[in-house]
């Protein structure tokens, strides 16, 4: 027999006594005293399935017990018993570790000039490209990364191009492919297969690239642009392949897919090969990808023109360069001198030894770029990241926001919490009521474990959307051209300088105005100066300025009764509101034995993927450091879980002590399978194998970058020639 609701809720005597029991539990730890042993852990995850409408009733009555003490009672008693209650309030601004002072250093960062007065019908192209450029890109005059490279690249030279972000090397390379095809002397025919080859590390920059390529084509119908990039049914790529496809876009591992498995696919016409982001496309995690694409088409063509572009080319990959092209020349817009009233952009040289080119390490900046950080303990992040989100997208207008984490897990947490609280909450609109400023908090996601038609959906609408907030891993940090974006948060830092460019660069492109906020907890302040040493200079934000915005949001005020007068003021209201607000998020995680799991997950994932920063960031970032107490709290959980496991439902035989931050965390196969590649084709099994082993090998691969399988000894390193 079904039980009723009621007596699946539990009879109002027993819940009095419940929770009773709980008050005497906190009772407990207030005083010092040790803390009753928890009857069972199934108390911790039996929660029942509420509707968030129930756990906000359930809050709003809690509330008011919680933030009783601040009214002040003459009895003695009385007080004594408010001093216990404040439990709730303290814990979360009680025994973190103090904001240290950030002496940053003040760096000159690098600088480059973006525009030229120079307009592209000087360059002699023709004249229906120039028009195309104009009305269909409506573009006129050149960015100084294609006044350098799109004359030296219709030489026929190869080249290193190096530019900050949102500078225009899409075009600095798409036009001269444009050109030159357009002009071969024997017609180009779709049969005759690809003459230029594309690469780039994701599917949404594939996405992105094709556009433009297909844009640029419009006048010359018969060269024929493609895209491969995984997620689509490879039957109909290889239909397409089959049918013919002049410039060929691809990620790496799509195309190796379809050079194991497609017989139509040739590469004997190939002129050009083009890697975008190549420092990405050459480190370690694509090696193999690259390995087999270059031996492949090396094997069917000896002479072409390569170009490596990025906007942090590094000296790995300048090295690379030197042994691999053919007399390249080395574009860099940075003006050494930093002083843009001279030698604008002139720096184009050719590539010599590594150190030649000096500035390797001093990535430039848009100098429109605003770049903050704030210091918050680990307890703190999730409201002051809330925080955050409700002062820039819900009280000012025309925000668009993008907010990086480490892991697919991290998002898809983050991203169904947000929903489930701060929308429900503070976001949507009472019926009847027109949208206003709450209908601007838009939640978007994007990583990896997507499937593609999402994947495209939400890069499609963030990008053609004036607002929103999208929650995402560093699938979207590399190339992607999302207008209007206002702010980029980095809730997990990166693991390079590279990284933190890239991703911040998502903002203030081509000359807009943009501002980046990096989260660090106090352990982390370190990095600030590790930026420096990159010159990248960050101002700091407070995070009680960050919290003050809860004053604004009466919806986390907390509660008084009418015969009650609330005496908090400044400080103490905001650590009250904040407070009400980290209990929304709790009373969600802990409102079914899915939220919990899910809590726990993304938490492991954190911890998988902070064990994952690269050795010389491992004195900033070390597992050591973390409380996992603290940062349990950031995920909603109000104690650290007893076990880093994914929760299955079943209690342990023997539960561990409590856990051991020194440990790797022991990634369950359940959780290998969701850490999948960002970058993979996602049909290659045996790389899903051989990474699924990695992953349960080293924590490392939690990060959400590809880390596909290394070559066996003695095959590593990279075809002498590109
Ligand atoms: N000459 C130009 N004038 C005005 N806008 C331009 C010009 N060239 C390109 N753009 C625009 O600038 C934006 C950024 O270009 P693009 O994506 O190529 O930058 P990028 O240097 O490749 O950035 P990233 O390093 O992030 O990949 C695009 O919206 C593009 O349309």
């Amino acid at each position: 027999m079904a039980a009723s609701p009621a007596a699946a809720r539990g009879a109002p005597g027993m819940q009095a006594r419940r929770q009773a029991k709980a008050t005497k539990r906190k009772h407990r730890v207030s005083s010092g005293a040790p803390p009753a042993k928890r009857k069972k852990e199934t108390s911790f995850f039996s929660a029942k399935k509420t509707s968030v409408k129930e756990t906000q009733r359930a809050f709003k009555g809690k509330s008011q017990n919680i933030f009783s003490p601040t009214k002040h009672s003459a009895n003695a008693g009385d007080r004594k018993q408010e001093e216990k209650l404040c439990i709730k309030t303290s814990s979360l601004f009680k025994n973190n570790p103090e904001i240290p002072e950030l002496h940053r250093p003040v760096v000159k960062q690098a600088r480059e000039p973006v525009f030229t007065p120079e307009a592209f019908h000087e360059l002699g192209l023709h004249p229906h490209l120039i028009s195309t450029i104009n009305a269909v890109l409506k573009v006129s005059t050149m960015t100084s990364v294609q006044k350098q490279s799109i004359p030296v690249l219709l030489e026929g030279r190869d080249a290193l191009v190096r530019s900050q972000t949102g500078s225009g090397k899409t075009l600095a390379y798409c036009i001269p492919v444009v050109q030159s095809l357009q002009a071969m002397e024997s017609k180009i025919q779709r049969s005759d297969g690809p003459y230029a080859l594309v690469l780039v590390p994701t599917r949404e920059l594939a996405l992105q690239s094709f556009d433009t390529v297909q844009k640029l084509l419009k006048p010359f119908t018969w060269i024929v642009p493609g895209v491969l990039m995984g997620g689509e049914k490879r039957k109909s790529e290889k239909a397409r392949l089959r049918k013919g496809i002049n410039i060929l876009i691809s990620t790496p591992g799509r195309l190796v897919d379809h050079i194991k498995s497609t017989k139509n696919i040739h590469f004997s016409r190939i002129q050009w090969l083009v890697l975008d982001e190549a420092d990405r496309i050459l480190d370690l995690g694509f090696e193999k990808d690259i390995t087999v694409i270059l031996n492949a088409v090396n094997a069917e063509c000896q002479k072409r023109q390569n170009v490596l572009l990025s906007a942090t080319l590094t000296e790995g990959v300048t090295r690379l360069a030197d042994i691999s092209l053919h007399n390249p020349v080395s574009i860099s817009v940075l003006d050494k001198s930093h002083d843009l009233s001279t030698a604008r952009g002139r720096v184009v040289q050719d590539v010599g030894p590594p150190q030649a080119t000096g500035s390797l390490h001093s990535f430039a900046i848009p100098e429109s770029l605003e770049q903050y950080v704030t210091l918050v303990p680990s307890k703190l992040r999730l409201v002051c990241l809330a925080a955050f989100i409700l002062q820039k997208c819900k009280f000012e207008k025309e925000q668009k926001m993008i907010i990086f984490f480490s892991s697919c897990e991290l998002v898809e947490f983050h991203y169904n919490l947000f929903l489930q609280t701060l929308l429900r909450r503070t976001g949507a609109p009472a019926s009847g009521q027109v949208p206003s400023a709450s209908a601007r908090l838009k939640f978007l996601r994007l990583h990896g474990n997507m499937e593609q038609e999402e994947r495209t959906a939400v890069f499609e609408k963030f990008s053609h959307s004036k607002t929103g907030i999208l929650l995402c891993t560093d699938v979207a940090a590399r190339g992607l051209d999302l207008p209007q974006v206002t702010w980029i948060i980095q809730y997990n830092a990166p693991s390079s300088p590279a990284e933190y460019i890239h991703r911040i660069g998502r903002t203030a492109r081509i000359g807009c105005r943009g501002s980046s906020l990096l989260i660090l907890a106090p352990s982390e302040a370190e990095y600030v100066n590790s930026l420096a040493s990159h010159k990248i200079n960050v101002s700091e934000i407070k995070m009680e300025d960050i919290l003050s915005i809860l004053m604004r949001e009466d919806c986390f005020k907390v509660r008084q009764k009418k015969t009650q007068k609330s005496h908090a003021a400044g400080p103490q209201e905001i650590r009250e509101r904040a407070t009400v607000l980290q209990t929304v998020f709790e009373d969600y995680v802990h409102s079914s034995e899915r939220t919990v799991s899910w809590a726990k997950r993304a938490l492991q994932s954190f911890i998988g993927a902070y064990a994952a920063y690269p050795r010389e960031l491992k004195h900033i970032f070390h597992v050591r450091a973390l409380h996992l107490g603290h940062v349990a709290k950031s995920f909603g959980l109000r104690d650290a879980p007893r076990s880093l496991g994914v929760y299955t439902g079943k209690r342990r035989k023997t539960a561990p002590r409590g856990p051991d931050l020194r440990k790797k965390p022991r990634c369950e196969p359940r959780l290998a399978e969701v850490l999948r590649s960002e970058y993979s084709s996602g049909l290659d099994p045996s790389a899903t194998q051989v990474r699924r082993q990695s992953t349960l090998e080293a924590s490392s691969s939690s990060r959400d970058h590809e880390r596909p399988e290394r070559l066996p000894k003695g095959q590593q390193g990279l075809p002498e020639r590109f």
